[in-house]
């Protein structure tokens, strides 16, 4: 394996790593860094916990310092917090140099933000939303003359999921130099492949980590078939067995919507696990503080929806739990990836239930103690979900919604009515496939007892002429 210096990077920066506790190169800054350095673009496609953000961050500190003009760098990234913490990486490794950086996410204050902007700031770091409306809304910044352009989580922001990020991205684009560096990075770039390729136009230096499998080796996945009404009393049981077992822990809980993820932090809480929740309907601030609390490791537990499943580096975190399946193997792969990160140990817990794959779930001699507090666990969630309606958890999701639609220049009662119209559509349309269905099974009906009664009166023929 080579050495920083060998890669070409400069002391200052070794010496700015080594304070780090970064001696020696992992196997993706080893390859990708090279050509970054050379002025080529580059995708690198590592495994979680690799060293993905000091790959890219390193080369653009060794560029920025011999040629330093702001805005040098832009950094877009799928959530606010993964920003927080890039941004930091830049600014740890970026101290000898005096590099200033800024930080522009949704949540927080627009013309603060601006003000930022425009002092120039030699890196930016971005969610994509909160970028574009910028760009859109404001003059007093230009993004035209940066050197480097860069995606981390680069599939995520091609990706049309429940956060769309492709119209923002585009207003981006459209701001940014067709001349500069591109730099591309995820754990899982290869669905995405061709059109991040479109991105980084000249002829990207791809580079992907070798394996067959695409966790990391020191994670031990585990996954325990639960029927849906015991999975609660399971999780409940997990946690006390580990907090009985071990002295320094800290767990991650992914669920899949807001609401659950409230639910289930409200019930921990009823059982007096310093648990703390992360997901979307939070307040930002709100959304930081609990971060900042579950890194400090004053509470163990974090409960997130998948906001958190990317790139967070939370080197405590011990175990991470999938309370629910994930419904995609790349969110699998980035969520259990919150541990067993930098060469640590971890272990990954999924809890399976029937809804999941088709299976007879038999609850075993072993879960005995889990049956013992199923009665508490479930009327602790019913209590929790009763006080959760009281507080129009419910209502202000809907509000949420509304104002993003707002917005995106949407009338919500308009989409509202498109909505209902397109249900009732499809509904027909089900309806009348139901019927034909229907009317298709009949008929193969009778004719099939056609068929028996004229099989049956030849049979009686042939019976009489012998
Ligand atoms: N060369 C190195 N030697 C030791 N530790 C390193 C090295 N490079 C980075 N690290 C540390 O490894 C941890 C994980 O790095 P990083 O967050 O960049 O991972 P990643 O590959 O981006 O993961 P993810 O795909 O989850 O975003 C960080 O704490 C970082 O400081």
């Amino acid at each position: 394996m080579s050495d920083f210096s060998s890669l070409g990077l400069s002391d200052w920066l070794i010496q700015q790593c080594k304070q780090m506790g970064i001696s020696k190169p992992t196997q993706v800054q080893e390859n990708c860094m090279p050509p970054i350095l050379e002025g080529r673009d580059c995708m690198g496609c590592a495994k979680t916990g690799s060293g993905k953000t000091a790959a890219f961050v390193l080369p653009v500190l060794q560029k920025l310092s011999e040629d330093p003009y702001g805005i040098f760098c832009l950094v877009l990234t799928p959530t606010r917090e993964l920003a927080y913490q890039i941004a930091e990486q830049f600014r740890v490794l970026g101290k000898p140099m005096g590099l200033r950086d800024c930080i522009i996410v949704g949540g927080m204050d627009m013309i603060t933000q601006a003000l930022e902007l425009s002092k120039k700031p030699h890196v930016v770091v971005a969610t994509p939303g909160r970028l574009a409306d910028h760009i859109r809304s404001s003059d007093t910044f230009s993004i035209k003359k940066i050197q480097f352009l860069i995606l981390d989580e680069a599939d995520r922001l091609l990706e049309q999921g429940c956060t769309d990020f492709t119209k923002d991205l585009e207003v981006i684009l459209a701001a940014v130099p067709v001349k500069r560096q591109t730099l591309l990075f995820s754990a899982t770039l290869t669905d995405t492949l061709q059109e991040l390729k479109g991105i980084a136009m000249n002829k990207p230096f791809f580079w992907e980590s070798k394996s067959e499998v695409r966790t990391v080796e020191e994670l031990d996945q585990r996954y325990i078939l639960t029927p849906e009404k015991v999975k609660d009393a399971y999780l409940v049981h997990l946690i006390q067995k580990f907090q009985d077992e071990h002295d320094d822990w800290s767990i991650m809980i992914f669920t899949n919507t807001c609401k659950n993820c409230q639910i289930l932090t409200m019930m921990m809480q009823k059982f007096n696990f310093p648990t703390i929740s992360l997901h979307s309907m939070m307040k930002q601030k709100q959304r930081f503080a609990n971060l900042a609390k579950f890194k400090s490791s004053v509470f163990k537990i974090l409960i997130a929806t998948d906001v958190a499943s990317r790139g967070l580096d939370i080197p405590t975190v011990q175990v991470v739990i999938n309370h629910n399946t994930p419904g995609l193997p790349k969110i699998y792969i980035h969520r259990v990836g919150r541990t067993a990160r930098a060469g640590r140990h971890g272990v990954s817990i999924t809890l399976v239930t029937q809804y999941d794959i088709h299976l007879n779930m038999i609850t075993g001699q072993k879960e005995k103690e889990v049956l013992k507090i199923l009665t508490q666990v479930n009327v602790a969630r019913r209590e929790c979900e009763i006080k959760l309606e009281s507080t129009d958890f419910d209502e202000k999701k809907e509000i949420n919604k509304r104002k993003q639609m707002i917005l995106e220049g949407k009338d919500p009662d308009v989409e509202a009515k498109r909505k209902a119209e397109l249900e009732k559509i499809r509904s027909e349309k089900k309806l009348f496939k139901e019927r034909i269905q229907e009317t298709i099974q009949k008929k193969q009906h009778g004719m099939q007892k056609k068929l028996m009664k004229q099989k049956h009166i030849q049979k009686e023929k042939a019976v009489k002429s012998t």
